[in-house]
């Protein structure tokens, strides 16, 4: 987070041992993938019994050292209030007694539709502000709770590393599309969540953690396909803007922003773009390179949204009053 980057690895995960939730399918499955050919110690966190045992299966045989890296499942549903406490003293049960190194929230869904027309607007909402929210929040605070508690300071002689927290949001937590009026507002509650930590962590100089958000744009997972069958058609004319790109490289390029020590990860130009057009009060991952850029957005930002807002006045035109549209859901 200073003036230029380093080279350093700020969060190396051999011998570490990494939870992560959304852990089955997708990009959770691709980063537990990854973090295993890395030598990390992985628990998945999900629900479907029967798909954490299939992606156990591949997690286990991606490990670097297979004699040494141990890996399990636990099925939780991080919607349910209050499930994040019993997960994780089942992960520190497994892991000999000690907390998880890091904990990285994947899971998450979206149900895009339109807010005025669907009758469903409100559910969804509630929905996907239970899992991708409060998720969320329940297993930072249950995780956090726990590494920073007065009996468990680090050794300073040891030169521990950092723990890390690291929430999944999306580019739409820094540029709204309509059509995602339900799932949008869940992800920006992150990102006010995650910058109200970054602050509170500072009352606890000697256990250092380090919080993060990641903001992937279209990912090509089988959620992408779920939410797909319910998207208005205008949402996916709009987002065809942004390429969208495997689970495994999104995966890749969030940990390699999170390698840099980066606080708000992007994976792609425009995520990067949009990053610096929000940054408000937030920490940046390079003062001056971000502060620079954010300067210019505004303006590209005149651009973007009087061609959007033309093709979303042009689609109206087209296609009459969005209470004749043909059902999605
Ligand atoms: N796909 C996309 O285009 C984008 C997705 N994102 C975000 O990135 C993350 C990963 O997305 P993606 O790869 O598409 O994920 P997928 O929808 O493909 O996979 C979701 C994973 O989360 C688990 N999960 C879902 N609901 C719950 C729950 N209530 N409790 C516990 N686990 C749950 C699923 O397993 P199970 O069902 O068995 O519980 C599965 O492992 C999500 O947070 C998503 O919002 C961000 C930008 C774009
Ligand atoms: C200065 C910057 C210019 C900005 C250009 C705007 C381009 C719009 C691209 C929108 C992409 C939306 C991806 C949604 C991913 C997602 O989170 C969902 N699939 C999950 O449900």
């Amino acid at each position: 987070m200073g003036l230029f980057s380093s080279t350093k690895n700020h969060m190396p995960v051999e011998g570490k041992t990494v939870l992560i939730t959304g852990a089955s399918e997708g990009m959770g499955l691709s980063a537990s993938i990854q973090l295993s050919q890395k030598g990390a110690n992985i628990i998945l966190v999900s629900r479907n019994v029967g798909r954490l045992e299939e992606a156990l299966l591949k997690v286990k045989s991606a490990a670097k050292s297979p004699s040494t890296q141990k890996f399990t499942y636990i099925s939780a549903d991080v919607s349910e209030p209050d499930y994040a406490g019993a997960v994780i003293a089942e992960a520190i049960a497994w892991n000999g007694g000690s907390a998880p190194d890091i904990v990285w929230c994947v899971a998450g869904l979206s149900t895009p539709l339109l807010w005025v027309e669907d009758d469903n607007a409100l559910a969804a909402a509630r929905r996907n502000m239970d899992v991708n929210y409060f998720g969320a929040a329940e297993m930072s605070r249950a995780i956090l709770r726990e590494w920073l508690s007065p009996e468990n300071k680090p050794d300073p002689s040891n030169k521990a590393e950092p723990k890390h927290v690291i929430f999944t949001a999306s580019v739409l937590a820094l540029f709204a599309v309509v059509g995602y009026a339900p799932y949008t507002p869940s992800k920006w509650a992150l990102r006010g969540l995650a910058d109200t930590l970054a602050m509170e962590l500072s009352l606890y100089p000697d256990h250092p953690v380090k919080v993060h958000v990641v903001y992937p744009a279209t990912i090509t997972s089988p959620g992408f396909e779920r939410e797909n069958k319910t998207k208005p058609e205008i949402t996916v004319e709009l987002e065809k803007e942004e390429p969208p790109e495997t689970p495994d490289t999104v995966a890749q390029r969030s940990i390699e922003g999170l390698e840099r020590g980066e606080y708000y990860v992007t994976i792609s130009f425009l995520g990067r773009l949009m990053r610096c057009g929000i940054m408000g009060g937030s920490p940046r991952n390079n003062w001056f390179f971000d502060t620079v850029l954010g300067w210019f957005i505004p303006v590209v930002y005149y651009f973007v949204l009087r061609s959007m807002n033309a093709q979303i006045v042009r689609f109206a035109r087209r296609n009459g009053h969005p209470s004749g549209y043909k059902k999605t859901s």
